[in-house]
């Protein structure tokens, strides 16, 4: 307990293992947290103070599971293992913590999902704004970047969503970070700048930063040094792997912000579901590093449009060439070689590591071919970055053994022939197995008991058997070594030479074997650059020929990137949608330019109003990082964000109703939208009264029509609305359709010029199994109102708009008028349609 104490002192925030024999425990309020967590028991152990000791363990031989299930849910943990062998050890064997696993620094392949990137980040503060440093230590990779205010700190958050978070432990962070999973406060000091530039510097052994374009950018720097010291004192280790800084910055992306991220469900949906999203159609990758990639990139698509169009060519070219295919087959092999190489770096790749890192050098040439004569810049400029790995190839061929085990603890990895010494130690064993059958025979002879054996446990090492019936014939030279009921067991002096030759040949073949893999992993570090820019380039070819394969696939094409400010589609689709519907998907044009900058979408509900804004959104994101579009002619001029506001429910843990949640999201967008934005509303205004919202829908869209002047798609069901568009606002009106046949109401989802002429409400609303009695009596309340609305117009002017009235929803209503509303003639037989036109005359 002392030695726990010791160690708990040293790590009192993190939950200890604190290994003892085959398992690790956990104490006192870490067993009873890991309890509850883990769903294991909590046991008791001696006493301290009079008082047992809360005691939970997991076996060591499991404790990854367990450990991926902490991490998981935001938890770090500090392995405190037995230092050297406890059957030499005089006394307590020694304890040491050796690494603390905490939620993003995680580099297990048993604790990491394979298709999205495990990140730490650090937040540094200052009056300029905020530095953020992002490290992915299971891919290599180290990013900085500065934004001025809090909306971009929480975009850059959305965008990254990363595992853990480090921010100074003090008052006034904004809530969106305060509130994080994985959230871990430090002490303010470590995020200061001059310390954190002398942290890089001497972990990167540099005199300058400049090199790495930071050395102005004091908030990145002082981040980065607070995550450099974090990782430092939890990994325990060198992190060889990560050679480098690159910045990001916020103005090379179109920029999207948490809600255009959550309304375009781009990787997972309100429910959590990630297969009907944008990346759950896109991603036909066949490499996990490709498929991190491909989210990467879908998060951030590019402003520089010389990149996008180099990926557009890249991708037609696959396309005309057919060498998708090729490239795709030849990678199907391929493996996590991103991964592979930083544990290669931090030297805990296993021995199946190696074979698949073997297998995709192998493999190089395949893939190279499959691209050689195709004429893109972009391609040529990645099969050159492949690098020629055949030498390393061969010899890891020679190195490793064909299959080999998952561990390296037993040995078996090292391919005979690839060192004479652990041949000829491994060569001594396997001899052993026709000595003991020759020694067995001789004794036989020798002794003259036919049923002698000669076996092996581990316990008690090499033994010649002799049942107890026989034993009184057993030679002097035998020395007894065991007793068992049947039998007993002796040694000899030739077989006790034999064993312990043997013994040390294994235990010598086992350390050689373990020198050997060293020798490997040093061998492989001195290339480490050159490898990870082949696996950076094979994560890019994966992704542009899974562009291409969905381009065929989906019957997408190639957008056009233009400089004039247009944004115009024929034939669009919604990529989730149509993969989703059974039925076939109706395309839709959209074109806005200079002139026609807003569309006022109106159409009844189920319309289709939502997927057309949404799919003209998606067209653009996906042409902005590379991919074909689902449409049949896109043109596309630059674009600097998307915006959207789409209903959403309550934001609870924020403390916000769903009309705040609302007028918050069109404030960022009325702040931030500019004439290269794409921004999409959604019925704004519906979370008020009528008049509040209408007012504020159409002081909105004015707004962002005159003043703004972005590309705007204007989703209402007021149609007071459509009289914005008149000639010279740049605003038009489009509406969808929907005709009745009979009961049956079909929406015909095409998107025509001018506005709706009427909403379907009360049909829709039937449709999804309202009580007829309702719809019936909503029916005659409609035709109420209707009537009342046509007589004086409700003109909006200022005077009408402070009136509390609601198109006299609450003005009383006549008898008649009530028992009119409460017929339904449809159901009337033609003697209960007269009786009911009497009781109506006598009501009069
Ligand atoms: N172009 C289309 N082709 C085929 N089906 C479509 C199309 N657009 C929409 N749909 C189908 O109609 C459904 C409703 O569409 P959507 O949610 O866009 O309607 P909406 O007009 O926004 O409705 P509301 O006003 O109630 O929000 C979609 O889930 C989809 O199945």
């Amino acid at each position: 307990m002392r030695q726990f104490f010791a160690a708990k002192a040293e790590h009192p925030d993190v939950l200890l293992f604190f290994r003892m024999g085959d398992f690790y425990e956990l104490f006192y309020d870490d067993a009873r947290k890991a309890a509850r967590l883990l769903d294991i028991t909590l046991t008791q152990r001696g006493n301290s103070a009079g008082q047992p000791i809360p005691m939970a363990g997991v076996p060591v031989h499991a404790y990854e599971g367990y450990l991926a299930r902490l991490v998981a849910l935001g938890e770090s943990v500090a392995i405190c293992e037995q230092i050297g062998d406890p059957a030499l050890a005089k006394g307590l064997v020694e304890r040491k913590v050796v690494r603390i696993v905490t939620p993003g620094t995680v580099t297990d392949e048993a604790l990491l999902q394979d298709r999205r990137d495990t990140l730490l980040m650090a937040v540094a503060r200052g009056k300029a704004g905020y530095g953020l440093a992002w490290a992915d230590l299971a891919g290599g990779r180290f990013l900085v970047n500065e934004v001025a205010s809090d909306d971009m700190l929480e975009a850059e958050l959305a965008r990254l969503d990363p595992a853990e978070l480090l921010m100074p432990d003090e008052e006034g962070w904004p809530t969106a970070l305060s509130t994080r999973h994985g959230l871990r406060r430090r002490a303010p000091w470590l995020f200061d700048a001059d310390s954190g530039r002398r942290q890089l510097l001497r972990f990167f052994d540099l005199h300058d930063l400049s090199g790495f374009g930071i050395e102005d950018k004091a908030l990145a720097i002082a981040a980065a040094g607070a995550l450099l010291g974090y990782v430092e004192e939890t990994q325990k280790q060198r992190l060889p792997h990560l050679t480098a800084i690159r910045v990001e910055t916020s103005d090379g992306a179109i920029a999207m912000n948490a809600a255009t991220r959550r309304h375009l469900e781009l990787d997972t949906r309100v429910d959590g579901d990630t297969r009907h999203t944008l990346l759950g159609i896109l991603d036909s990758t066949v490499t996990p590093m490709g498929g991190r990639l491909l989210r990467r990139w879908l998060h951030r698509p590019l402003r520089d449009r010389g990149i996008v169009s180099e990926r557009h060519d890249a991708v037609e070219r696959l396309l005309d060439a057919r060498a998708d295919g090729d490239v795709r087959d030849a990678f199907r092999g391929l493996g996590d070689i991103e991964r592979i190489l930083s544990r290669v770096a931090l030297r805990s790749a296993r021995p199946r590591d190696l074979s698949t890192l073997r297998d995709a050098l192998q493999l190089l040439p395949t893939a190279r071919n499959a691209l050689a004569g195709i004429d893109s810049p972009r391609l040529q400029a990645l099969a050159a970055e492949l690098g020629e790995h055949g030498a390393q190839a061969a010899w890891m061929a020679r190195a490793i053994v064909q299959q080999p085990p998952v561990l390296a603890r037993d040995g078996g990895v090292i391919a005979e022939g690839y060192d004479a010494e652990l041949d000829e130690l491994r060569q001594l064993s396997t001899n052993a197995d026709q000595f003991l059958i020759d020694l067995e025979a001789r004794e036989r002879e020798s002794s003259g008991i036919p049923t002698l054996k000669v076996g092996y446990n581990r316990v008690h090492g090499y033994f010649i058997e002799i049942s107890k019936g026989q034993a009184d014939k057993a030679p002097v030279h035998y020395t007894r070594r065991q007793t068992l009921t049947g039998a007993e067991r002796y040694i000899t002096e030739e077989l006790k030479q034999f064993e312990d030759k043997v013994l040390s040949a294994r235990e010598r073949a086992l350390a050689r074997e373990k020198l050997l893999y060293e020798g490997v992993l040093d061998e492989l570090n001195r290339d480490l650059e050159p490898l990870k820019r082949c696996a950076a380039a094979l994560s890019e070819l994966d992704v542009l020929a899974c562009f291409a394969e969905r381009a065929r696939e989906l019957d997408w094409s190639r957008p056009r990137l233009v400089a004039d400010a247009v944004l115009r589609i024929e034939r669009g689709r919604h990529p989730v949608v149509e993969a989703v519907r059974d039925e076939p998907f109706e395309p839709n044009d959209i074109d806005l330019h200079a002139d026609r900058r807003m569309l006022v979408i109106t159409g009844p509900n189920m319309g289709g109003k939502s997927t057309y804004m949404r799919q003209n959104a998606l067209i653009v994101l996906l042409a902005h990082i590379g991919s074909f579009v689902p449409a049949a002619k896109a043109e596309l001029g630059p674009i600097d964000r998307i915006l959207t506001r789409i209903g959403a429910g309550d934001d609870l843990a924020r403390g916000q109703s769903t009309f705040m949640v609302e007028m918050s999201e069109t404030s960022y967008i009325l702040h931030h939208a500019t004439a290269q934005s794409l921004v999409l509303m959604d019925e704004i205004g519906r979370g008020t009264s009528t008049y509040d919202g209408l007012a504020l829908a159409e002081a909105c869209a004015r707004h962002l029509a005159t003043t703004n002047r972005c590309y705007t798609l204007f989703a209402t069901h007021y149609f007071e609305l459509t009289t914005l568009a008149q000639s010279g606002s740049g605003i038009a009106n489009v509406h969808l359709d929907a005709v009745e046949h009979g009961d049956a109401l079909v929406f015909m989802h095409a998107v025509k010029d001018g506005p709706a002429d009427r909403s379907f409400g009360l049909q829709v609303a039937a449709l999804a199994g309202l009580p007829k009695s309702v719809v019936r009596e909503a029916r005659g309340r409609l035709a109420e109102l209707e009537q009342r609305r046509d007589d004086p117009a409700p003109v909006l002017t200022p005077q009408t708009l402070d009136t509390p009235q609601q198109f006299g929803l609450f003005t009383p209503s006549s008898a008649a008028l009530d028992a009119l509303a409460a017929i339904d003639p449809d159901e009337l037989t033609p003697k209960q349609a007269l009786e009911a036109l009497y009781r109506l005359k006598a009501l009069e």
